[in-house]
């Protein structure tokens, strides 16, 4: 291991001279970094009935930035929250609704919810042989595995036909919460030496409820754990066709890969820390904040840490405040704005008001930093990640599962897409990269 990190540690300047292209050439041939245009608007790459984000509007015939707003197959994300009302838990009617595209009746609820309570169930000895086997704090990784794996269980793992995709998916929507707390409890047990338990699911019980049902040694969680926990899921649960992820799953679906494979690509694409594995970085974000301000009210001393950040001295060093900025919103995320709402009534509730100070002076202080000190056209603002690891810590869920349980909901998503691109568009997708390659050989 030594002797392979020094050979790689030697060749990394030889790889960079060798890689290094001239920014000046992107401009010069239009080349859409990111494939957004210098605006940060995206390339147009689809056509989707899916979901919808706006971040602009159209005033006195001028287009502007306005409040974020995302739409699930026709309705308000938080109108759908809204109208399930204080008790009622909404994850699987909302999976009906993105997968078929309408919002179910009673009895076609019933019934789905019947199909996946039924299907949340993984091969014999799955557990013990594939989700125990090289435990690992990363349960992206270790899910990833098991979705590959239980293609190995399928006898039809490599029919793409519509039908099939659509079983294969309701089948890992179902088995995600299982693949995703097994994992936790495997590293928990063999990495940090704590008892093992596994519980099984209970079909009558919701996804939000088994979750925190298998999770909790006591198997006990309140209605008011389980409708946060929900609420979370439903947030997560689509952005459209050109996020990181989804995009991922539409080019592997298009060219002909199965379900299984597909679903572990878009995995290995929402665990990146610009991605959905940004709500893991901002807590350990705020850990380091908290250990190196001394007063959470003192605006002066936050904004001098949040500028170390920034100037890639302190934290990971990488320049990035976690849980800031999104590629389409300007002015608000709408997910982060219900999530506040949560977010207010927990910290009361957990005596957690002096971190609630915190996270809401970074909120106010973090974006003006950005701007001012970045390259940015449009308005920088606090996206779904800031405040979701702050819920799941108010919940006592472990930090390793954060983005296992974004998974859980986007999976949902993901199959959305999965669908819509084996219907509508037989076309594999394939961009062009202008070749700047020096020829070093006369043909
Ligand atoms: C579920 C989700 O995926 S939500 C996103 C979760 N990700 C994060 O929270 C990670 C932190 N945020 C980011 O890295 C970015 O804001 C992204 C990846 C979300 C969006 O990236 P982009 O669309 O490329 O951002 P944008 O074009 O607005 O960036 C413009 C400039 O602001 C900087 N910037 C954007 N966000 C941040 C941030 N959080 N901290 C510091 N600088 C930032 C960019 O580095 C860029 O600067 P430069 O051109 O001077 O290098
Ligand atoms: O849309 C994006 O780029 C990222 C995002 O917020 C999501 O996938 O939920």
């Amino acid at each position: 291991m030594k002797r392979m990190n020094d050979y790689a540690v030697q060749n990394e300047a030889i790889c960079r001279k060798n890689d290094h292209i001239d920014p000046r050439l992107y401009e010069e041939f239009g080349v859409n970094r990111g494939l957004r245009d210098e605006n940060g608007k995206g390339v147009l790459t689809g056509l989707t009935k899916i979901s919808r984000i706006v971040s602009s509007c159209v005033k006195d015939g001028e287009k502007v930035p306005c409040d974020g707003e995302l739409w699930y197959r026709g309705y308000k994300v938080e109108k759908l929250i809204g109208n399930l009302g204080e008790e009622q838990l909404g994850f699987e009617k909302i999976a009906y609704l993105l997968l078929m595209g309408e919002l179910p009746s009673e009895d076609e609820e019933k019934k789905f919810r019947e199909v996946i309570g039924t299907c949340r169930t993984l091969p014999t000895n799955f557990t013990r042989d594939v989700i125990m086997k090289a435990p690992s704090e990363d349960i992206m990784n270790s899910m990833t595995r098991s979705i590959l794996t239980l293609a190995a269980y399928d006898k039809k793992a490599k029919d793409i036909s519509v039908s099939n995709s659509l079983r294969q998916c309701i089948q890992l929507i179902s088995e995600f919460p299982l693949l995703a707390v097994y994992a936790y409890h495997a590293y928990n047990h063999y990495e940090k030496n704590q008892s093992m338990y596994i519980h099984n699911p209970d079909p009558k019980l919701s996804t939000a409820e088994n979750l925190l049902m298998m999770l909790r040694h006591d198997q006990k969680y309140t209605p008011v754990e389980a409708k946060v926990l929900d609420t979370s899921l439903i947030l997560h649960m689509e952005h459209g066709g050109g996020n990181n992820s989804t995009f991922t799953t539409r080019v592997v679906t298009s060219s002909g890969s199965d379900t299984y494979s597909t679903i572990a690509a878009a995995m290995s694409s929402l665990k990146g820390s610009k991605h959905g594995g940004a709500n893991i970085k901002v807590v350990e974000m705020m850990d380091n904040i908290r250990e190196n301000v001394k007063d959470f009210s003192d605006k002066e001393e936050i904004s001098a840490y949040l500028m170390k950040i920034i100037d890639k001295q302190v934290f990971d060093k990488k320049g990035l405040i976690y849980g800031m900025g999104h590629a389409v919103y300007t002015l608000s995320d709408p997910r982060e704005r219900v999530f506040k709402k949560y977010v207010e009534a927990l910290a009361r509730e957990k005596g957690r008001e002096r971190d609630l100070q915190l996270y809401e002076n970074v909120e106010v202080i973090a974006p003006k930093l950005i701007a001012e000190n970045r390259n940015t056209i449009k308005r920088v603002s606090p996206n779904v990640d800031f405040y979701s690891g702050f819920v799941y810590d108010m919940l006592g869920i472990p930090r390793e599962l954060y983005t296992a349980i974004f998974a859980v909901a986007r999976v949902v998503g993901w199959s959305a897409h999965r669908m819509e691109e084996l219907i509508c568009t037989d076309k594999i997708i394939r961009p062009a990269y202008m070749s700047v390659m020096e020829e070093k050989e006369k043909c």
